[in-house]
């Protein structure tokens, strides 16, 4: 026989009741009751079924996270250490953050070369292709640097590296870059460049010793400012595109990093670099992929036609810019979070001083790759783009002797070169 309560919680038939339960208001009032708490002990049931589903969830999640974790281990301390040793006397252990994006895969490979150590974190997001991510770090790796696959979010894998290494430096080139995207990504700029910079900092500040921090700012700060050529003084609170605005957020936020714990800090201000290993969402970049896949180009013209210019700064001078940064930072100065001292806030326009048109950019590619563009040209659209880009350098000049070598021409023809190799054309022709 089954019990009373079974028998409301699991009626056989949904009609049982209006045939076997009696007539009148008892009868109902009880019937009535019955079915509410019958219904009522069902959500429970649910809810209760939905809670554990739910912990069960996030415990596999955070299970999985922990045992897939790309990071930790005798192995990996071994191989963190490694990358970190220094071979030269006075040299710096730096961790370079975005180490497999363009600058950073040039910046460490110079670092390496010349003796410092060096230790790459980066988390192969897919802005652009991850496999020439993947390709650069190939490369680093053969150079004897370790890239640890990890988010500059990740405030204990940051804190792990810190741990395993006491690095004197750090060179902090992981951000979400490009001004156009902003409009369709705005909140990956923020993640990168305002959540990442701050969680870097933080681990910084406690860090013991602390380190000097040298990071890329850009030279899209100067917005609509229209004194030229652009220097570290002029007006930076007109911003363009989000982009710019979380750089110059970074440069208010790493100000207060310094003014509060005694971080030393160097912000370079980028001034559109390109070369070989660069990057393929650049206008130089894609121009050359759809040039030789025989594709149109889009060429954007400011008001009343005029041609938007860049100070396109080749990569290997932006690397003696970096090197040169690193070596004058100055210490930082304070320990265990605490301020000791007040310590170097400096901000540097890294860029060429020659501003080159994009149309102009165009004919050169055409030159070097031996083949004519399909050109569309059309008026700028509202997307964040500034007409014009202009460094005064004197500031680096006088700091540590930055003197950009390599102009538009020279720049192109040393980036055609990798390309073509390094996509298989051999004689403009796609290799098979
Ligand atoms: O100095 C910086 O701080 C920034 O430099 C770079 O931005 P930009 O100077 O905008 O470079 P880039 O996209 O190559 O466009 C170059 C020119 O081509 C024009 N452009 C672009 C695309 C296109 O299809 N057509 C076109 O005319 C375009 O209107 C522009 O006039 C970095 O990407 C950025 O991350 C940041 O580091």
């Amino acid at each position: 026989m089954p019990s009373a309560l079974e028998d409301e919680l699991f009626p056989s038939t949904p009609g049982k009741f209006k045939i076997e339960r009696g007539h009148g208001m008892n009868r109902q009032f009880h019937r009535c009751f019955a079915s509410t708490s019958t219904m009522f002990l069902w959500a429970l049931f649910l809810i209760a079924l939905t809670a554990s589903y739910l912990s069960f969830q996030s415990f596999v999640d955070s299970g999985s996270r922990y045992f897939s974790a790309s990071w930790g281990g005798i192995q990996w301390e071994k191989q963190v250490r490694n990358s970190a040793q220094i071979h030269r006397s006075g040299g710096m252990a730096v961790l370079v953050t975005g180490a497999a994006g363009f600058v950073g895969t040039h910046v460490s490979l110079a670092l390496k070369k010349r003796g410092d150590g060096v230790v790459g974190i980066d988390n192969f997001n897919s802005y652009y292709d991850p496999s020439l991510k993947k390709a650069r770090r190939s490369l680093l790796k053969s150079h004897g640097v370790f890239i640890v696959e990890g988010d500059i979010n990740d405030n204990r894998l940051l804190d792990k590296l810190f741990d395993t290494v006491a690095f004197t430096h750090v060179m902090h080139l992981a951000a979400q870059a490009g001004v156009r995207y902003a409009m369709e990504n705005p909140h990956s700029y923020v993640h990168s460049n305002i959540a990442g910079l701050v969680t870097l900092l933080e681990v910084c500040k406690t860090a013991n010793p602390q380190p000097s921090i040298v990071w890329a700012s850009s030279s899209s700060v100067y917005g609509l400012n229209d004194n030229v050529p652009f220097s570290e003084s002029d007006r930076t609170d007109q911003p363009a595109s989000l982009y710019a605005a979380t750089k110059k957020a970074g440069e208010e936020i790493t100000h207060t990093y310094n003014h509060i714990y005694g971080l030393s800090v160097t912000g370079l201000r980028f001034f559109t670099v390109y070369g070989p290993w660069g990057r393929p969402d650049m206008a130089y970049f894609s121009f050359t992929r759809n040039i030789l896949q025989g594709k149109p180009i889009t060429i954007y013209r400011g008001k009343n036609r005029v041609d938007l210019a860049r100070d396109f700064t080749y990569i290997d001078d932006i690397v003696k810019g970096c090197l040169g940064s690193l070596d004058t930072s100055g210490k930082s100065t304070g320990s265990g979070g605490k301020k000791r001292g007040p310590a170097p806030y400096r901000i540097f326009n890294l860029g060429n001083t020659s501003p080159v048109t994009v149309p102009t950019l165009v004919s050169i590619l055409e030159r070097h790759l031996k083949m004519k563009a399909k050109k569309n040209f059309v008026d700028m659209p509202g997307n964040g783009d500034v007409p014009f880009t202009h460094a005064n350098i004197s500031l680096a000049r006088r700091e540590f002797g930055y003197k950009p070598t390599t102009d538009l021409q020279t720049g192109l023809k040393k980036f055609v070169r990798w390309y073509l190799s390094y996509y298989g054309y051999n004689h403009g022709k796609p290799v098979n």
